[in-house]
Parts: C-alpha cells; structure tokens; sequence
C-alpha cells in the first residue's frame, strides 16, 4: 500500500486538531497505519527548535530558518521513513504555516522560502515532497480570538493582535490559488458536527477515504 501524506492548516484556533483524532480512528478502521505529528515538532530535535520559536522572540528570517531546521529534521527522521511503510501520515501544520505566518504575518521574503522549500523538501529532480492534501480550516481571526479566549494561555503567536492573523489568512488563501488541486478549503465556522462532515468529505472526494 503506498504512502499517504495529509497536513492540517489554518490560523491558530481555526479547530483542526480538534479533528486530527478523528480522521487517524478513519483510517485505522481501514486497517491502515497512522502516523500523527505535529509542525514545528515531530522529533527529538524539532521539538526543542518548535520550544525556541514558540517562546523567544526572533526576527522573520531566524523564525524561518528555524522552522526549516525543524522541517529537515522531521522529514528525515519521520514523513519519509513512513511513508516508505505505506502508513498514512497526518501532520498538524506543514510548510503552508511558514508561508502564511513567516511570509504572510511577519512579511518575510516569499522566494526565499519558496529556495528553502526547495532545499528541504526536493526529493531529486526538481521534485519536492508536498501532502497529497492539505486541509485548510478557514476561520474568521475574530471567531478563532473568541474559542482561544477561553481555551488556553497564548503563546508567542496566539497572543497576536487580529490584524496579524488576517495576513496569516492571507498567505494561505496564496497558497492554495498557487496549487488548488492540493487543498480542501473547510468553512470552520460551522458547529464541530458540520465541520467534521466537511472535513470526511474532503477526504472521500479525493478518493482516500471510501
Ligand atoms: N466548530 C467549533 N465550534 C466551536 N468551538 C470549537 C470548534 N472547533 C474547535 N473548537 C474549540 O476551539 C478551540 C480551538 O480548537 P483547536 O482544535 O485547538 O484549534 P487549533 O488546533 O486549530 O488551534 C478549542 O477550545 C476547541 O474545543
Ligand atoms: C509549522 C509552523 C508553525 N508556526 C506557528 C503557528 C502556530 O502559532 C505555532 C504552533 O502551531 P500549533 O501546533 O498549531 O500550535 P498549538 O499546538 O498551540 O495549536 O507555530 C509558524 O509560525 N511557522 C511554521 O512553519
């Protein structure tokens, strides 16, 4: 059985790991192995380099370097080794995060992201690993400041005012008008119930899931 690669995006509170879980019980009902990782993170490593950019503060460009420094790790380390297996890999944030909160939020350089894509993600030949989808939990930064508010204590990011999310929102609308066949856009706006529906959906259209 070969490979499965899914990411999980949005802006933080957008609800995609309320979800996560979910669609692995899916899969393993299937009878396939699931993987579940998370970026920044995913490894020994990672983890440490996800504490420093999700606590310190930093410029753009350390931000993205970082984030980078994780990903290789973690691709190495985790996607590509599972992937082998044929296992079905879900990850919580992918290299859309960094597009949309280093490029979009912070502002910093697109192309010099998309030469660091190209390093860390080029498997030979001008290709590059992406996820086969990628769902993208698309929710209004005010409504995701309201389910925040009363969830946890914000980080680094999560403390950031409205306005920064809205460019965050941006860079992922970016990203998907640059390679729609990847993405399923989810309305998160909707009750869990309507959403979870939304996101199986987006599943079996793309023939994943029967
Ligand atoms: N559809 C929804 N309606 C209302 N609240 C939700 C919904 N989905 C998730 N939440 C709540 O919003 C908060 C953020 O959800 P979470 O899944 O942690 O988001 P993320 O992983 O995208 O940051 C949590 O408290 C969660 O219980
Ligand atoms: C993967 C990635 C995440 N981030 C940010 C987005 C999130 O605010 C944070 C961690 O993401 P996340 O795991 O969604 O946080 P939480 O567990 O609190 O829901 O890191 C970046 O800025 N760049 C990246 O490349």
């Amino acid at each position: 059985m070969s490979g499965l690669f899914i990411s999980f995006e949005g802006i933080d509170g957008a609800g995609k790991s309320t979800h996560i879980d979910a669609l692995a019980q899916a899969f393993r009902a299937q009878g396939r192995v699931v993987t579940l990782s998370r970026e920044p993170g995913g490894t020994p490593l990672a983890e440490k380099l996800r504490g420093l950019v999700l606590n310190e503060a930093m410029d753009a460009m350390t931000e993205a370097l970082l984030v980078f420094a994780a990903r290789r790790d973690h691709v190495q380390q985790v996607i590509l080794p599972a992937l082998a297996r044929g296992e079905v890999v879900l990850c919580d944030r992918f290299t859309d995060a960094t597009f949309a909160y280093q490029g979009g939020g912070r502002g910093f350089d697109l192309q010099t992201l998309g030469v660091l894509e190209q390093w860390v993600q080029g498997t030979g030949e001008g290709a590059l690993l992406q996820p086969q989808l990628t769902i993208w939990f698309d929710l209004p930064p005010s409504v995701a400041a309201q389910r925040l508010a009363s969830a946890r204590v914000p980080d680094k990011f999560e403390s950031q005012p409205q306005a920064f999310f809205e460019k965050v929102a941006q860079g992922y609308a970016q990203r998907l008008a640059a390679d729609p066949q990847r993405f399923a856009r989810i309305n998160a706006d909707q009750t869990t119930d309507a959403v979870w529906r939304d996101v199986a959906q987006a599943v079996k259209g793309k023939g994943l899931l029967p």
